[in-house]
């Protein structure tokens, strides 16, 4: 299908099936609309019968001029009723149609793989249920209506038209009909151009934003004149583009408007008129109609081209939309099934996130219950995708993962998630108190069940130092360090109380106090759960009941520590380092001026 501006509207059978909820509602609209499209004509078709009356009868004919004036102003005011009253359907049907479109989009994401979400940035989750849905206004409260004024008002009024002269109204058909065309093949010189539009505004915004939230490393190494050297570069091609397209478009744009000005109409119409009627071809009389309905007949056209670009915006929103609520959800069993016990078992595990490079290829692991398995490894070897199978982020290509017996994919999301609890380093904390951070665990949790798990997590005295303890609201007056955000997961995490736990090793964020508070809090949070490990470093994970030596995607070794050093391989060489890093400690030396300073 196309737009009345000539873009085709993508998706329009999705489209329509998204509708469903708010159709009646738009074709009721639409009906009304139809109603007062028409009625918009009759105050022109009654002043020229009134003009007619008039020069036909003079003054004497008062009956049929007030007559043909109430006619006049009755159809204006039901015009003004159905603008009103379609109008107003519309809107709060659109306000509808979002409410129902985001409450699905939200339902959508719920079930969506967890995975899916570390693929893509909030950005642009956000623009689509948000931005979006809000962009598809346009769509649902304007275009039905404008679409509706642009066919019924020129065929309503060409067929007035064609009934009083033929002739006369191809000459009201002209202008339409050349300007129809110069925008035709103007929006057809723009239209490819639009997801070069679109990727240009995704450059911009993308190198703004990349410039705002890396200004500290990019003023750190003095490449501020770089970074916003993109944001410029990002900003002229962009420039380079719309002038392109309006160099290229100008000329037609220009004559179209032209062409299509109430003012060529009256210029055509009067000369047609004066020629027709010099010829005999039509009475004078009659040629006052055309001159006052030739002038309208252009004017809901160029409404609906001036709003092409806002449709156009609108309908590619609604395919990001439609994409989103199509996304593959996590297949879920009709027959779900309850897990014996605690124990996890990988059983020749493959999985890729492209489909081509093997990130786990083959991987053996079981997990008895109650005891502590650690994952070690070089970088990228895979460690991070093994913990994040087992709370389902994905499902293995191949192989299959069994919670007590149980496949993973035969388990209510529901029930797995009561099984297992992951605590990672990217932390999210929502923008509500701290209370209701650390509740979203366990819903039901009592103040004291909730304070009880931030003491275990080691996190109680540093929310009570907060301005309103646990009712301070997370970015408001409640601001964590990376290492304090993670304690709040440990506590949701004992709130939770799971007989697995899957965790990964703080790292990056911790100070060494807040590190060894963390450590606490997962020593204890581990105590009596089948914990699995990610270690960055192997004296905390010395204890461990088992040790899985992580190589490219695949088990190396397994075994205790004092095994593993036994066997000499892998693992002992990354012991080695290990033990040999410890042992670093970066020599400063005073620079020769600092030591001059220092021995004056
Ligand atoms: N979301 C992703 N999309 C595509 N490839 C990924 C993704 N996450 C990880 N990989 C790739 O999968 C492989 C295994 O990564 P993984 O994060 O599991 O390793 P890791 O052992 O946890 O590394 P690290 O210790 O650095 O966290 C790597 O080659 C990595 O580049």
């Amino acid at each position: 299908m196309r737009d009345a501006g000539g873009l085709a509207i993508p998706g329009v059978g999705g489209l329509w099936r998204l509708l469903r909820p708010i159709r009646g509602r738009l074709i009721i609209a639409c009906v009304i609309g139809t109603i007062g499209a028409a009625a918009s004509i009759v105050p022109f078709i009654a002043v020229a019968q009134l003009a007619q009356v008039l020069l036909a009868s003079g003054a004497g004919a008062t009956a049929a001029v007030w007559q043909w004036g109430w006619i006049a102003v009755g159809a204006l005011l039901l015009r003004l009723l159905c603008v009103f009253v379609a109008g107003g359907i519309t809107h709060f049907a659109d306000t509808r149609f979002q409410l129902i479109v985001r409450r699905r989009m939200a339902a959508r994401l719920g079930k969506v793989p967890l995975g899916w979400f570390t693929a893509r940035t909030s950005g642009t989750v956000k623009k689509s249920v948000s931005d979006d849905v809000l962009h598809m206004h346009h769509l649902v409260a304007h275009t039905a209506l404008e679409i509706v004024d642009g066919v019924v008002v020129p065929v309503v009024t060409l067929a007035y038209l064609f009934s009083i002269n033929g002739a006369m109204s191809l000459f009201v058909m002209l202008p339409l009909l050349v300007g129809i065309g110069l925008y035709g093949a103007q929006l057809a010189k723009v239209r490819p151009r639009m997801a070069d539009y679109s990727t240009a505004m995704g450059e911009i915004s993308g190198t703004a934003v990349e410039f705002v939230q890396g200004i500290g490393v990019v003023k750190t190494f003095g490449q501020t004149g770089r970074a916003y050297r993109r944001f410029l570069d990002a900003t002229a091609r962009f420039m380079d583009l719309m002038s392109g397209v309006m160099r290229s478009t100008l000329r037609s744009a220009a004559l179209a408007e032209v062409v299509l000005a109430p003012l060529t109409s009256l210029v055509v119409i009067t000369a047609a008129g004066a020629v027709l009627s010099g010829a005999g071809w039509i009475p004078p009389v009659d040629v006052i109609p055309f001159v006052l309905l030739g002038l309208g007949v252009t004017a809901p056209l160029m409404a609906l081209f001036f709003s092409a670009t806002a449709t156009t915006q609108a309908a590619e929103a609604s395919e990001r939309v439609l994409a989103l609520l199509a996304t593959d959800t996590l297949p879920e069993s009709d027959a779900p099934r309850v897990p014996a016990d605690a124990t996890i078992a990988l059983e020749r595990v493959r999985f890729s996130y492209d489909g081509q490079y093997a990130a786990l290829d083959g991987i053996d692991l079981r997990l008895e219950p109650g005891t502590t398995t650690a994952l070690v490894g070089r970088s990228g070897s895979g460690k991070t995708t093994i913990a994040k199978l087992i709370p389902r982020f994905w499902d293995p290509d191949s192989g299959r993962i069994t919670l007590g017996g149980v496949d993973l994919r035969d388990i209510a999301s529901s029930e797995l998630h009561r099984h297992v609890t992951f605590v990672f380093q990217d932390v999210q904390l929502l923008s509500t108190s701290v209370t209701e951070n650390i509740r979203l665990a366990k819903p039901t949790a009592t103040s004291a069940e909730v304070e009880a798990a931030a003491r275990a997590a080691q996190i109680h005295d540093r929310i009570l130092e907060l301005p309103r303890g646990y009712d301070s609201v997370v970015g408001d007056d409640a601001l964590f360090s990376g290492g304090e955000a993670q304690r709040i997961s440990i506590a949701r995490a004992f709130l939770a109380d799971p007989p697995i736990l899957v965790l990964d090793e703080a790292t990056a964020f911790a100070d060494p106090e807040s590190e060894a508070l963390i450590q606490d809090a997962l020593s204890a949070l581990a105590i009596g759960r089948t914990l699995l490990v990610i270690a960055h470093r192997l004296s905390t994970i010395q204890g461990a009941d088992q040790i899985a030596v992580v190589d490219r995607g695949c088990i190396a070794e397994r075994g205790t520590h004092d095994e593993l050093l036994a066997r000499a391989g892998t693992y002992a060489t990354l012991w080695a380092n290990h033990e040999r890093s410890r042992s670093w400690h970066p020599e400063i030396r005073p620079s020769a001026e600092s030591a001059r300073k220092v021995n004056r």
